[in-house]
């Protein structure tokens, strides 16, 4: 009975986000933004250099503070609360540059993502519970052992995902690797949250057609395993291949929402890209000069080809 009223009820999304604002000075980088993601979709959100998608991240991840507007997350208000509180709930990131302990190795990047994790389950007993703490690392009793164990292995099995890129490299500091390498620690560290929500900053960029493809393949895993993920991407060809809903910025405001195949037809999308690529094409310094990547060039040319 009490099964059949709760299916009954209206299901709440995992992620809300209402009249979200950040400004900076006299910029206004995210505008009255809302948005839902519903468990086990995958959203994307596209639009050109600067149209406010990282500090919506930011917003969301706690890594700022918004001007107005709520966040809410599986049903509770998380606006404000601090990017560790965030991750502890199950909501965890990668970096658009990628960000990863470059001293540590690519197991114990990983396993920094699995005691951040369970220090968020664990009972904090104040004063004493970090004497506790040291105490048993020192002693290193058969349980701790053990629990060490079990995580090393988990994370090893992470790390096994990104196949021969990663595994071979699992004892090497992370200082060593390439771009593309840190970029995919950076992925399995936050994998190793066990999140509730994966908030993806660009993880392609950088990255080659095959490494690009081989991500497409890891996020596609993910998704199909029921990972509800929130991706921002310039590279609309694999965004049209993963996406379930996209939701398209410009200048901090949501332009277009709709499904993939939807959103590439409508007018104003097309305009927001090609307007900022006319933009770049005539300012030498503009945003097209990232990198010097063309992925607003690139978009444009994939959104007119629909
Ligand atoms: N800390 C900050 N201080 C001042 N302005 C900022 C700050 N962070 C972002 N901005 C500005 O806010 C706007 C939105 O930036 P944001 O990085 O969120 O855009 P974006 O859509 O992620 O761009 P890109 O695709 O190039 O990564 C830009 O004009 C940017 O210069």
């Amino acid at each position: 009975m009490a099964d059949q009223l709760k299916n009954s009820l209206p299901k709440k999304p995992l992620l809300e986000i209402a009249g979200l604002t950040r400004r900076f000075g006299g910029l206004t980088a995210v505008n009255g933004l809302s948005l839902t993601v519903e468990t086990g979709e995958l959203v994307s959100i596209i639009g050109p250099n600067g149209a406010g998608k990282t500090t919506l991240f930011n917003l969301i991840s706690g890594l700022d503070a918004p001007d107005a507007g709520a966040v809410t997350f599986e049903g509770g208000d998380v606006t404000g609360l601090s990017a560790e509180r965030l991750a502890a709930l199950g909501l965890a990131r990668s970096f658009q540059h990628g960000r990863v302990f470059g001293n540590l190795s690519v197991l114990d990047n990983v396993l920094v993502g699995a005691h951040t994790r369970l220090r968020a389950v664990k009972p904090q007993i104040p004063l004493v519970g970090p004497l506790v703490e040291l105490a048993l690392a020192l002693i290193r009793p058969p349980s701790v052992r053990a629990e060490e164990e079990r995580l090393r292995a988990e994370a090893t099995e992470i790390v096994r995902m990104f196949g021969e890129r990663l595994t071979p490299r699992l004892d090497k500091p992370a200082h060593s690797l390439s771009y593309a390498n840190r970029r995919r620690v950076e992925i399995a560290r936050a994998l190793a949250l066990h999140p509730r929500l994966l908030l993806l900053d660009e993880p392609t960029a950088g990255m080659n057609p095959t490494e690009t493809a081989e991500m497409l393949e890891i996020i596609r895993g993910l998704k199909a395993g029921g990972l509800t993920i929130l991706l921002i991407e310039h590279k609309l060809d694999l965004v049209m291949q993963l996406s379930d809903r996209v939701v398209v910025m410009d200048h901090g405001a949501r332009i277009a929402e709709g499904p993939p195949a939807a959103v590439a037809g409508d007018p104003a999308v097309i305009e927001a890209y090609l307007g900022h690529k006319a933009v770049g094409a005539a300012n030498q310094d503009g945003p097209n000069q990232d990198g010097g990547r063309d992925a607003e060039g690139d978009a444009a040319r994939i959104l007119v080809a629909h």
